[in-house]
């Protein structure tokens, strides 16, 4: 594998990767290198949680770097693609995790043939459990996707999809999570107004994800058959999907997702 990653931005993104690549062993922190463009007090925090290698000197990231890793918000990638543009040379990978953003996009960027993979990771990355999906740019070859699906595949799973999907999946795999803490953030509040204390709400919740997700992952069943396996005639279940089908529920989540598509549509196109 690469000897060096080299991390453009270092945020809430950056940090989730670099924390599950760590946490695999996929590379050590003495390879792992990042930059921001002005936060100082982060990069030491990075530096002193992780032990990776900071700088303010973007020459330095690329430098001798196998990967590079694009971790901007898509208003700054204009800037953090162009300022490393005259360092790179085309044996170098370049990975954007930047959402909305096309990989023409950042070529035209760039401003040389890199190869350039575009991919969708989530936060999930920090723990080894992001759904990752990646595709790649036209300058990219097969072997560097496989790079990056390495790289995405000690950190969960990753799964290549069409670059025109990109929108979709950044709508449901990679703000995701945000949903599923939405979600859990309404489930504890009714528990506490119901007079259950904060703790025990969380551990019970949090068990009931995992559970579910875990029942998803293996039981061979379709979501709806591990739905109907709960809800009793007349019982419990019933009663609370009664509210949640009133309160037009699957209409709501179905418009959430497509508004994150569409956001993500926007996003490329401010560029
Ligand atoms: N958060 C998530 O769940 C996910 C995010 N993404 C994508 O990842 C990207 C980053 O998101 P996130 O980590 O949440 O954002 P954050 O705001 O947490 O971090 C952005 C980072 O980019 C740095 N930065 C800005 N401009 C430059 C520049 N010109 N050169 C170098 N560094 C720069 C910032 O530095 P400074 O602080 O100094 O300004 C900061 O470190 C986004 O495009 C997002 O769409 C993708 C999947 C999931
Ligand atoms: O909210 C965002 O724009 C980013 C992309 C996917 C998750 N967070």
């Amino acid at each position: 594998m690469g000897e060096k990653l080299g991390f453009i931005g270092a945020g809430s993104m950056a940090e989730s990767i670099l924390t599950g690549i760590l946490n695999s062993g996929f590379l050590p922190k003495e390879q792992i290198y990042v930059t921001n463009k002005s936060d100082q007090e982060r990069l030491a925090f990075l530096e002193k949680q992780y032990a990776v290698q900071k700088t303010d000197d973007v020459r330095e990231i690329i430098d001798g770097a196998d990967m590079i890793v694009i971790a901007v918000k898509p208003y700054d990638v204009k800037a953090a693609a162009s300022s490393i543009g005259d360092y790179l040379n085309t044996d170098q990978l370049v990975i954007s995790v930047v959402a909305g953003v096309s990989t023409d996009i950042i070529s035209q960027l760039i401003g040389k043939k890199v190869p350039v993979v575009r991919a969708m990771p989530n936060t999930s990355s920090a723990v080894g459990q992001s759904a990752t999906a990646i595709t790649r740019g036209k300058f990219a070859a097969e072997k560097h996707l496989e790079t990056a699906m390495e790289l995405f595949n000690t950190i969960g799973t990753a799964t290549e999809v069409l670059e025109d999907d990109m929108h979709t999946v950044t709508a449901i795999s990679g703000s995701g999570p945000a949903y599923v803490y939405y979600l859990v953030e309404a489930m504890q509040a009714a528990a506490v107004k119901a007079g259950l204390d904060q703790d025990t709400a969380h551990n019970l919740i949090t068990q009931t994800i995992v559970g579910a997700g875990e029942m998803l992952k293996t039981s061979g069943l379709d979501p709806a058959k591990l739905r109907e396996n709960i809800t009793s005639p007349g019982g419990t279940t019933q009663a609370g999907l009664e509210s949640l089908t009133e309160h037009k529920f699957q209409e709501t989540i179905m418009t959430c997702v497509e508004r994150a598509r569409n956001r993500s549509i926007e996003l490329g196109k401010k560029l």
